[in-house]
């Protein structure tokens, strides 16, 4: 069994309970309230922003030019595709680009983006792909699953632009490539070794699952 098969195996109940969401629930079934997903997009916009910093991490971190290249794809699709589909969903529902930027992080927003920054930059590159790869491996499959279940209707759902991406050929090839770097950097690594970068899987798999309720109860700074 590759790590990373070992790895999905062994967060099933984690991310099980993710697509068991009602926000993720709500998207697939497109009653989501528009208000909600709205809260959503800025939050995640300014949480892309600072997981886009990972990839340019991770280009400094690589040893060969094509793993470096493909660091610079993925900083690249993450903010003029990802990225855009949440300006063009900000724009429909009257938020201007300004105001997306200028969304405060929520507690959760913040820890979970500074846990990743923290590994990213004193970290080897493979803790920084353990724990980025929850993110683009997640929601691929949620992605999936949510345009199958669709099917011929998906162009009734207001979310089907946003299923529609996460469940695209490009974002499952950008992501492919993040699992099989794992599998290749992971290959013959010591027990110890591997029991860190699992952890460190074990940990954005939760930080996912919280931001999913997060947005859907709107948890903000208490005071
Ligand atoms: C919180 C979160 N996790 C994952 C993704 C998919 N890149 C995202 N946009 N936002």
């Amino acid at each position: 069994m590759s790590f990373t098969e070992r790895l999905s195996k062994n967060i099933e109940p984690i991310w099980a309970k993710i697509h068991d969401h009602p926000f993720v629930q709500g998207i697939g079934n497109g009653t989501l309230p528009q208000e909600t997903f709205a809260y959503y997009m800025k939050q995640d916009y300014v949480y892309l922003i600072d997981y886009a910093k990972l990839f340019a991490i991770g280009s400094i971190k690589a040893r060969d030019i094509e793993t470096m290249g493909w660091f610079a794809r993925l900083l690249h699709e993450t903010f003029n595709t990802e990225m855009d589909l949440h300006r063009q969903y900000a724009s429909e529902f009257g938020i201007t680009r300004e105001e997306l930027e200028r969304t405060e992080p929520t507690p959760i927003n913040l820890a979970y983006t500074r846990y990743m920054l923290h590994v990213a930059q004193n970290g080897s590159l493979s803790e920084l792909v353990s724990c980025l790869l929850p993110c683009m491996w997640s929601y691929w499959e949620i992605g999936k699953e949510l345009y199958a279940y669709n099917g011929e209707s998906l162009s009734k759902n207001p979310y089907a632009k946003w299923i529609e991406m996460y469940a695209s050929d490009d974002f499952g090839e950008l992501c492919q490539w993040l699992i099989e770097c794992l599998d290749k950097q992971t290959n013959g690594k010591p027990e110890f070794e591997l029991q860190v970068l699992e952890k460190h899987f074990q940990t954005t798999s939760r930080y996912e699952y919280m931001f999913w309720n997060m947005v859907y109860e709107q948890h903000e700074w208490p005071i």
